[in-house]
């Protein structure tokens, strides 16, 4: 564990009791408004009603049972120098297996911490989270290194720290299995081989870190952290060093290795171009997801193909809904707005009926 993360979860300790209890408090008052409300609004008839209730919602599947990555309500506190940060805060997000996917936001939004959190570098205050069937708040040191090693691969952004300057490029990728313990030494150097030529490094195989371009070494980055054929590749800011044409090359060989090898794929980035190349990006604002964009081809009636994108908001589990900023910001949204429910959509109007009265807070 280095400085930061032992920093991390020494922080996390502290904050952990409070963060526990304000979600136990938060389930305890839906089970009791959920025990309340009977499907018609009369109160519980009976004590077989209740029980009955009480049966069916242990049987209904859990949430995210059949996403290889779920993480619910996820919070995660930083004390530094006295003051609390809230780097997220009751994050929602379900990831499906084989999915490669973007994650977008503002700095200081929480996507590095969520990053963290996924690749048992940082372990959460409160909240759940899962990955590949690993509990990321139970597991301990022992369980999270082998978690490390071969549930999740990791790409930096900053490209000399993917690599061993000293080794050559298959030497670099045949590291993490030798550690692993995986293999003779031919099979590895064979699957290295195998692994640099899926991503069109065939000739880059003995060459060192310094003798190639910063977008080959976010390649061969790739390929180490495939090494282990993990379930997960999480990658923060891969292209954030290099120019745009490269990072479009390095977009194209996460999508390679997606579409041969069917890892699921979780990219951190800045760039909106290279977010614009996944079929899902979901943005993160102020510790939650806010929103979603989904992307698919359609063919049109003269067989002619076409990328649609439509954007969502999310809405998580206790019905909350983000407004886009800018949408607040034009109809100028300040404490509370009215709803109407419609046949097959809800309206939601700006407050025009005593803003005064808020407005003085
Ligand atoms: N170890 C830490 N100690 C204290 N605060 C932290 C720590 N790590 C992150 N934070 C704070 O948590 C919030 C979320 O930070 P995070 O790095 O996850 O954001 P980010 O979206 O990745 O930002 P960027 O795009 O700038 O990297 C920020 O306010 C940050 O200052």
């Amino acid at each position: 564990m280095n400085a930061q993360n032992a920093r991390n979860a020494q922080n996390a300790q502290p904050n952990a009791a409070r963060a526990a209890e304000a979600a136990e408090a938060a389930e305890a008052a839906e089970a009791a408004e959920a025990a309340e409300a009977a499907p018609d609004g009369a109160s519980p008839s009976s004590l077989a009603d209740l029980e009955s209730r009480a049966a069916a919602h242990r049987a209904r599947p859990a949430y995210g049972h059949d996403a290889l990555i779920a993480c619910d309500r996820l919070v995660r506190i930083f004390s530094a120098d006295g003051v609390e940060v809230q780097a997220l805060q009751g994050l929602d997000l379900l990831v499906g297996e084989g999915e490669l996917m973007a994650v977008v936001g503002a700095s200081g939004s929480g996507k590095s911490t969520l990053l963290n959190i996924l690749a048992g570098l940082d372990v959460p205050s409160a909240g759940a989270a899962k990955v590949a069937g690993c509990d990321l708040l139970a597991m301990d040191g022992k369980e999270r290194l082998r978690y490390r090693r071969e549930v999740v691969g990791f790409v930096w952004q900053q490209t000399a720290r993917n690599l061993l300057p000293y080794l050559t490029a298959a030497q670099n990728v045949a590291l993490p299995m030798q550690l692993r313990g995986r293999g003779a030494r031919k099979e590895r150097a064979a699957r290295a081989g195998e692994l640099l030529g899926m991503l069109g490094l065939g000739d880059a195989r003995d060459r060192r870190p310094g003798q190639l371009s910063g977008g080959q070494q976010q390649r061969v980055a790739i390929a180490v952290a495939l090494a282990n054929d993990p379930s997960v590749l999480l990658a923060d800011e891969p292209t954030g060093e290099l120019d745009s044409a490269t990072a479009e090359q390095i977009f194209a060989a996460f999508r390679t290795a997606n579409q041969e090898l069917g890892t699921t794929m979780v990219i951190v980035t800045h760039d909106q171009t290279v977010a614009n190349e996944v079929r899902r990006t979901v943005a993160i604002r102020d510790g939650r997801t806010a929103s979603e964009v989904l992307r698919r081809t359609e063919v049109d009636a003269s067989g002619q193909e076409s990328l649609v994108a439509r954007e969502y908001a999310m809405v998580d589990r206790a019905g909350r809904l983000q407004l886009p900023q800018n949408y607040v910001e034009a109809l100028g949204i300040r404490h509370r707005v009215m709803l109407e429910l419609e046949q097959d959509h809800i309206g939601v109007w700006p407050d025009d009926n005593g803003t005064a009265d808020t407005d003085a807070e």
